[in-house]
């Protein structure tokens, strides 16, 4: 069912005290009855923690990444199921950190979204084009083929645990925002594209994120486009005060 959101992703940041503190400002300081959806994606060591300071809370903790097996010799890894067994249930796919550092590939994002389907849980699917695509005049093309290759192998009912997050790269961390006219224009090639394979029905019920430097004095304006349903909010995500006023802001 297509919802506001408005998720934090807090990246490689804030240790287990800090993880508690922010947690516990993000309790008092945003209201979770405005009409959005609020997630947190702490790192993987403190999402128990998490989970238990947000028990009593609308606040849905997801984690950033997870791995595409079941289970075995992968070091350092984390499995589905291992997330599930915590209660955590959504999962953040694909982030262009994920792309870029770690060498994600579509293929590989295809495997890790069935296998977070596989155990029912909700993904937050990032993709975005790079600044050399948009230059170039190929940042759809690219978004296309992304979606494509990542995500279209799911089936119809599968997408109702599907969210997206369109995050164009020369926007994250940069300070750089998209302009709420570009949002808005890709958000609707992107609803057209999942039409085209999915149908009407299923383009016009998905939540599609829009991420990539949104603070308190942007949001607004980005979030009142009609096909951006909400923020994948980095930086501004980590003081309880900006956030609030993001989640404010839909
Ligand atoms: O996942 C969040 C995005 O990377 C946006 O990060 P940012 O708000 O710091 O630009």
């Amino acid at each position: 069912m297509r919802k506001k959101i408005v998720a934090g992703n807090w990246k490689m940041n804030k240790n287990l005290l800090e993880t508690k503190e922010l947690l516990s400002d993000i309790k008092n300081k945003v209201n979770t009855s405005l009409g959005a959806e609020v997630i947190v994606s702490p790192t993987f060591v403190n999402l128990q923690n998490a989970v238990e300071l947000l028990q009593d809370s609308d606040v849905v903790v997801a984690a950033q990444n997870m791995h595409q097996a079941e289970s075995g010799a992968y070091t350092g890894e984390i499995s589905a199921e291992m997330l599930r067994n915590i209660k955590v249930e959504t999962v953040i796919l694909g982030h262009s950190e994920r792309r870029a550092y770690f060498s994600e590939t579509d293929a590989l994002l295809a495997e890790k979204v069935t296998t977070a389907l596989k155990h029912e849980m909700t993904i937050i699917f990032c993709f975005g084009e790079e600044l050399n695509d948009r230059k170039n005049n190929t940042h759809f093309s690219v978004v296309e083929e992304q979606l494509k290759e990542g995500l279209f192998h799911i089936n119809k009912d599968d997408w109702s645990n599907v969210v997206l997050a369109y995050e164009p790269v020369w926007a994250i961390g940069t300070g750089e925002t998209a302009s709420p006219e570009q949002a808005q224009e890709m958000h609707a090639f992107i609803r057209e594209t999942i039409k085209k394979t999915y149908g009407q029905e299923i383009a016009d019920e998905v939540s599609i994120l829009y991420g990539g430097s949104v603070k308190p004095n942007n949001a607004k304006e980005i979030f009142a486009k009609p096909d951006v349903d909400g923020g994948l909010i980095g930086g501004a995500s980590l003081d309880a005060e900006s956030f609030a006023a993001i989640a404010a802001s839909i």
